[in-house]
């Protein structure tokens, strides 16, 4: 029997939550009320370094030995032009880290109300998230913030932490503010936490971390599948999905989402298909934006592999190599995606060739 990570996975779904505070916190003090415009890039930065630095911080304290990719480093808060920015990150990560402990927090992970963190440790924190990756011994991934784009047009948005041991990802955490709890009422209470364990099935909390409720990936018809794709038409190219939707005839709209609520709600039976298809050359794919997602939809029940039907490989670094796009969706419709995208791609090159 595998390895159940209870203290890994009680731990990781801590984590997010504390880091699900200080992006709600940014968003609704900066974001919302236009503190700072859209166009101003800080708001994203805000949110992803304190995130960033709770999530890092807790790891630091609470595995001490595991090396940490994350996305973001320091070097722009240590500047002497970070200054104001960087205050603004140490209060909302502190915020964040003092707030009283609730079920399953453990203040050794240096959480609640005694524990106010310097800057410099805020910030070594940050920076812990340098390492280069590869494929043995274990490390964690963090993506603080996902979908920031999403995130500043107050969308979908997602908080990512993942463990993984030798190239395979063992334990994976998404939490989404802003997704509703029912995926039939939209107008059902907002937030949901998604937790898998490899070999122990997926699951969705709420966002205080109760109502278990295991998830599945139905089989859908092709009458009935909706495919789960970015908005960002740079993140992934609509138009090569709408071709094999079309080869597919599949006649319902795309569902865009921003980050990985979209592996989210794949594994809760939308959609049923998640497609990302590269959109030129040079572009590749980080760890940390598909490793958390990849093993819920597993644990799902589900397959995840590049365009090409290949697996992911998570061993290679901080990217997962030269970039093939990824599809992901139940067994049965995850061969014919592939199939289709196979002869969608035959017919552009035979058109290039033309
Ligand atoms: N050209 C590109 N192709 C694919 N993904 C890209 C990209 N440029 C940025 N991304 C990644 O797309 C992620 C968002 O995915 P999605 O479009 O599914 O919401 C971004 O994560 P961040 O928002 O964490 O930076 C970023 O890492
Ligand atoms: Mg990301
Ligand atoms: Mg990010
Ligand atoms: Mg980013």
């Amino acid at each position: 029997m595998s390895l159940t990570y209870t203290t890994e996975r009680q731990f990781a779904i801590a984590a997010v939550r504390r880091a699900c505070k200080a992006t709600t916190a940014v968003f609704n003090r900066l974001v919302k009320n236009e503190t700072l415009t859209k166009d101003d890039k800080s708001p994203v930065t805000v949110g992803d370094y304190a995130a960033q630095a709770v999530i890092s911080s807790m790891l630091h304290r609470a595995f001490p030995a595991d090396p940490i990719i994350g996305e973001e480093d320091a070097a722009e808060l240590r500047a002497e032009s970070g200054k104001e920015l960087r205050e603004r990150i140490v209060q909302l990560a502190n915020e964040a880290l003092i707030a009283d402990l609730e079920l399953g927090d453990v203040e050794d992970w240096g959480i609640g109300p005694r524990q106010e963190h310097s800057t410099e440790s805020l910030l070594d924190a940050i920076d812990k998230g340098n390492y280069e990756g590869g494929r043995d011994g274990r490390m964690w991934t963090i993506d603080p913030i996902d979908g920031t784009k999403g995130f500043l047009r107050g969308e979908q948005y997602a908080i990512c932490l993942s463990l993984i041991e030798n190239s395979q990802v063992q334990l994976g955490v998404i939490g989404c503010p802003n997704l509703p709890v029912d995926p039939r009422d939209p107008s059902s209470a907002h937030g949901c936490i998604f937790v898998a364990v490899r070999g122990h099935g997926a699951e969705q909390l709420t966002i205080s971390g109760g109502r278990p409720t295991p998830l599945a990936i139905p089989e859908t018809p092709p009458s009935e599948l909706q495919f789960l794709e970015s908005v960002e038409a740079a993140h992934s190219s609509h138009s090569l999905s709408g071709k094999v939707a079309e080869i597919l005839e599949v006649t319902r709209p795309p569902i865009r989402y921003d980050s990985q609520a979209k592996y989210g709600c794949l594994s809760r039976g939308e959609g049923g298909v998640y497609i990302r298809l590269p959109t030129g050359v040079g572009y590749t794919e980080k760890i940390w934006d598909h490793a958390p997602g990849s093993l819920l939809v597993e644990e799902a029940g589900g397959i995840i592999t590049d365009s090409r039907g290949l697996p992911l490989d998570f061993g290679l670094g901080r990217t997962l190599g030269e970039n093939h796009g990824v599809v992901a969706a139940g067994k049965q419709t995850h061969s014919r995606v592939i199939e289709a995208l196979r002869r969608a791609t035959t017919a552009v090159d035979e058109k290039a060739k033309a």
